[in-house]
């Protein structure tokens, strides 16, 4: 799968690790940053995320800020993607499940290590399950 994946300086060790455990398992992870702990700000590195997930060259996008909710929020601006705050793996789960998400949102300040890699396995394994979420999620765009 190829994931779009993209954050701030409260992301960079989380996002490392998720990158890393990714290609590790086959994954094609497209990595647009930031990869330094110096201070920046979350929208620059979740528009190249949406946009990446849009124009189709990733299947799936991943952002990540202190608390999840201003790149969320970032790339909830675009028609289209569906981004989820999970922060545990049955939000996640549900996220792709019921609405057919297209990114997943972390709030990295607020998840473990482990709790965040296991959240991310939790949205790539899931899968949307159609039927009448069908109509729900049709019903988003206004
Ligand atoms: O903006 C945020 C809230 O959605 C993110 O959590 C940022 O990571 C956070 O605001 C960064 O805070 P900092 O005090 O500038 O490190």
């Amino acid at each position: 799968m190829k994931i779009a994946i993209g954050g701030d300086h409260a992301a960079v060790e989380l996002k490392a690790a998720i990158i890393n455990k990714l290609e590790s398992a086959g994954h094609e992870l497209h990595n647009f940053g930031t990869d330094s702990t110096d201070s920046v700000d979350y929208p620059d590195f979740g528009h190249p995320v949406a946009k990446e997930v849009l124009n189709g060259d990733a299947d799936l996008g991943i952002v990540i800020c202190g608390s999840g909710n201003g790149i969320n929020m970032t790339v909830n601006k675009y028609a289209g993607i569906r981004s989820a705050l999970a922060w545990n793996e049955e939000l996640a789960s549900l996220a792709r499940q019921h609405n057919n998400a297209n990114i997943l949102a972390l709030p990295a300040r607020f998840v473990s290590m482990e709790e965040g890699l296991a959240i991310t396995d939790a949205f790539l394994n899931a899968s949307f399950e159609g039927g009448r979420h069908e109509r729900r999620v049709a019903k988003i765009a206004p």
